[in-house]
């Protein structure tokens, strides 16, 4: 029989979860979950990413998904998978809002209520990894995901931070957490660290760099690469944007529907950063690789 201290049975066929965290915002850690996710899954890898940031979702943007509801089945919330091979789905509060506009005002025991109906009642079925992509700092989300998730074993978290020692400040928050509530650090990534020219493939040092390397060193904790800012990736996710909201617009007028033909996994392998994340990714794998849930 199942006790209060069971990790949930959503989570039962998930043999990897590893949480993307950072201490400030808009530093990119949903880009980099978003990569992340993209890279495990052309390295052959079943990916589920869920979004905890509930004031500020933007898994549905980054995946062409904006348009997409989530259906509810008799064993629970079925997740949004990005195309039919079914490699990949997400979760996410933008996919309950009535408007992709609406605001959610909520205090911390309905952010929890929320979370905990993400972690048990999402239909995740079989998955390799599990990405949890968080809110900015240590709030109400941090904690009631590691209150969830005490149970289940996660594999630990990826730290996203800037180069500059603003943000690398902000992390070191992030590290002291981690220890507090016993999520296993798997590495630090340096994101928008260098500008990569769209024309010659230059890396400009617009910041400092090496934040995220020292950081890493100081805590004693794996540094798994530096990220530049491309342009091309910013494109790419607009080009999908743009496509998706052609595909509804189809399906609201109820033309013949056969996709919008652009497939996000596809494309990436387009971009500068594919081959910077398959490295990241290849660390991730080798370091859960021997984690048994
Ligand atoms: N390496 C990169 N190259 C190009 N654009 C990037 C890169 N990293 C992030 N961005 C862009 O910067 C913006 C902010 O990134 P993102 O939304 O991932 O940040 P965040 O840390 O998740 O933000 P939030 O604080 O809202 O959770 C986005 O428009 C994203 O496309
Ligand atoms: S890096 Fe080279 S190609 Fe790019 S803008 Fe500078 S000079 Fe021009």
């Amino acid at each position: 029989m199942a006790t209060a201290n069971d990790p949930p049975s959503s989570l039962s066929k998930i043999r990897h979860i590893v949480l993307v965290l950072s201490g400030k915002g808009g530093v990119g850690k949903s880009s980099i979950t978003t990569q992340l996710a993209l890279s495990l899954v052309q390295q052959g890898h079943s990916v589920g990413v869920l979004d905890i940031d509930l004031t500020g979702p933007s898994l549905p943007r980054m995946f062409g998904l904006e348009s997409k509801k989530i259906h509810q089945s008799s064993k629970g919330w079925v997740p949004v998978y990005t195309d039919a091979s079914k490699r990949l789905c997400v979760m996410s509060i933008g996919f309950l809002l009535k408007d992709r506009g609406d605001s959610v005002v909520w205090r911390g025991p309905k952010k929890s209520a929320m979370i905990r109906q993400f972690v048990r009642d999402v239909v995740w079925g079989e998955l390799d990894y599990l990405l949890i992509d968080t809110p900015p700092g240590t709030s109400d989300e941090h904690i009631s995901i590691a209150e969830q998730l005490r149970d289940a074993k996660p594999d630990g978290a990826v730290l996203v931070t800037t180069p500059q020692a603003v943000a690398t400040a902000d992390v070191r928050k992030e590290l002291s957490f981690c220890r507090k509530v016993g999520f296993e650090v798997l590495g630090v990534v340096e994101n928008m660290s260098g500008f990569l020219c769209p024309h010659c493939a230059e890396c400009s040092h617009i910041f400092s760099k090496g934040g995220g390397e020292d950081l890493a060193k100081q805590y004693d904790v794996p540094y798994l690469g530096a990220v530049p800012i491309d342009p091309q990736f910013v494109l790419l996710i607009e080009e999908q944007h743009a496509a998706a909201a052609a595909e509804a617009t189809r399906d609201h007028e109820g033309t013949a529907r056969n996709g919008s033909g652009f497939s996000l996994i596809e494309m990436y392998k387009t971009c500068k950063l594919c081959p910077i994340f398959a490295k990241i990714a290849e660390q991730i794998v080798e370091s859960t690789k021997d984690k048994i849930r």
